[in-house]
């Protein structure tokens, strides 16, 4: 998508919400007496929770109305207060979600007043936190006079509604937070296409949460007005957003496709050369990005903020002998990484895949880096990655006390051990990773004429040269290649009697 097709939408749903303000504003009959609002004992449970959201909306007009499905894309979390269901593990666990949800939420450039836990066998079905926890929550918010409260894990439409309700002020969960930094970080276009479809597959059942009060508002306005049947029949406006929603879903879909069939040809030309490939993949925040530089100079962003990188950089490496490969660097992942996300980045995280190698970085200096690699490798399973031959590596060994080293090296006895900030173990790294690559595996025995000196060369780089003599007509090579490389030289095999 264009930047002008997406200001367009923009401009399209701020339009719309400040019609409904100005509406609002305008409006003499206050809406906690429309008729919807009128206290009605016949109806179901089901029909008084959609009156509740009605009035939230009207009670709250400021915080609350103007939560249509395009501002959420520009939302900007300020004072949040974090809040989270601890139902198993212990508190140390229980902590560190929290903590993890904190690091989020400033990433997302918002400030922490408070984080409250409860204990329950599983979050309320109506509130998350329990109705008694939710009042006190309430009291929190009003006394640190936060705007935002976080809740830490994925809330159904109905919790973040009745919570909403109750809290007075705006509640989003962790996945909808994940999908902010998300959309704050992207950058590429491929990169911006694949969040705005992570989060419109993200709304698309949740309109009935949010969008529902502009679209009953604006009913509100018409039969207050103009008269019911204005709008046309049956048709509500969360009907039509819907729809353009799912418009603008296939539309992305397609795009996206169209962007990795370009990346794939890149791909599958570098495997035409038969160029190794290398995946760095890990925990978000691990030392990617840093270690793709150690290792290739490649001068991508590093950053102490949580998915810094969204897009695939790949870069030229050499190992020690001389043979080339490929480094990616990609977006890091998460515990509970939100599915839509998953979904939407699918086609970039196939370059993880399709490597040779994956090169699984942890950081080390974390309080669990086992649990870390737990969560990396339900993501790696979930793309198909999990068959690519692994090497972990445990970064930020200066950042390392040395009875973590010493617990660490027991739970990963085949890991490589660095720092990508101080160089200490890249050297060593780069010999694993030239060890575990796929080795050329055909021996050819060819006279290069001396006006073919690209070949000389290509067999150094990409294959192992086990002698090279320089006779009268040209370089005598035995070496060992890739099959394709093989084939190129086939017509230069050496005359069995050599030189
Ligand atoms: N102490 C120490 N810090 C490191 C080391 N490597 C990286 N860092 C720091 O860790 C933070 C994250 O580094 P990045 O390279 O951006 O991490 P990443 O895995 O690419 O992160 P995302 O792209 O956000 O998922 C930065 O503040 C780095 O300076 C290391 O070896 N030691
Ligand atoms: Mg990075």
């Amino acid at each position: 998508m264009t930047t002008a097709q997406n200001r367009a939408i923009l401009d399209e749903a701020e339009a719309r919400v400040d019609k409904a303000a100005r509406a609002r504003a305008q409006d003499p009959t206050p809406a906690p007496t429309t008729p919807w609002d009128a206290p009605d004992d016949s109806t179901g449970s089901y029909v008084k929770e959609e009156r509740g959201a009605l009035r939230r909306v009207a009670g709250l007009s400021t915080e609350l109305t103007d939560v249509t499905e395009v501002e959420y894309r520009q939302l900007r979390l300020e004072r949040v207060v974090l809040v989270g269901v601890w139902t198993e593990g212990t508190a140390v666990d229980a902590h560190r979600s929290l903590a993890e949800l904190a690091a989020l939420a400033e990433t997302a450039g918002s400030q922490v007043l408070d984080a409250l836990v409860q204990r329950r066998d599983k979050p309320d079905p109506a509130t998350y936190v329990g109705s008694g926890k939710a009042a006190e929550l309430r009291d929190v918010v009003a006394a640190t006079g936060a705007d935002t409260v976080i809740c830490d894990g994925e809330l159904a439409p109905g919790q973040l509604n009745q919570l909403e309700k109750i809290l007075k002020v705006k509640v989003v969960d962790r996945t909808a937070l994940i999908l902010d930094i998300f959309a704050q970080h992207a950058t590429s276009r491929e990169g911006k296409a694949q969040v705005e479809l992570a989060q419109m597959q993200y709304m698309l059942p949740r309109l009935r949460g949010w969008g529902e009060s502009l679209s009953r508002q604006a009913g509100g306005r018409v039969a207050g007005g103009g008269g019911i049947g204005t709008r046309g029949p049956g048709e509500t406006k969360i009907e039509t957003d819907r729809r353009r929603i799912r418009a603008r879903v296939s539309k992305l879909r397609k795009e996206i496709a169209g962007m990795a069939t370009a990346r794939t040809t890149q791909r599958n030309s570098r495997d035409r050369n038969a160029t190794p490939s290398v995946a760095i993949a890990g925990y978000t925040n691990a030392g990617k990005s840093s270690l793709l530089n150690q290792l290739t100079d490649a001068g991508v962003l590093v950053q102490d903020a949580l998915f810094a990188t969204l897009d695939p950089t790949v870069r030229r490496a050499q190992t020690p002998d001389g043979r080339e490969f490929t480094v990616t660097d990609t977006v890091g992942f998460v515990r509970h990484l939100p599915h839509q996300l998953v979904d939407a980045f699918r086609s970039t995280l196939e370059e993880v895949a399709a490597a040779d190698l994956l090169v699984h970085v942890v950081d080390g200096s974390d309080p669990d880096p086992l649990g870390q690699i737990d969560a990396v490798r339900v993501v790696l399973n979930e793309i198909d990655a999990a068959a690519v031959p692994e090497l972990i590596v445990v970064n930020k060994v200066d950042a390392m006390t040395e009875d973590d080293v010493l617990a660490l090296r027991q739970a990963l006895p085949g890991a490589a051990w660095v720092s990508a900030r101080t160089g200490e173990g890249i050297e060593a790294l780069r010999d694993v990773i030239a060890a575990r690559l796929p080795h050329p595996d055909v021996d050819v025995e060819v006279l290069v004429p001396y006006d073919r000196g690209d070949l000389v060369a290509r067999v150094h780089r990409d294959g192992e040269v086990i002698e090279e003599r320089h006779g009268a007509t040209g370089t005598l090579l035995t070496a060992r290649v890739a099959p394709a490389l093989a084939a190129v030289l086939e017509d230069y095999a050496a005359p069995v009697a050599g030189i």
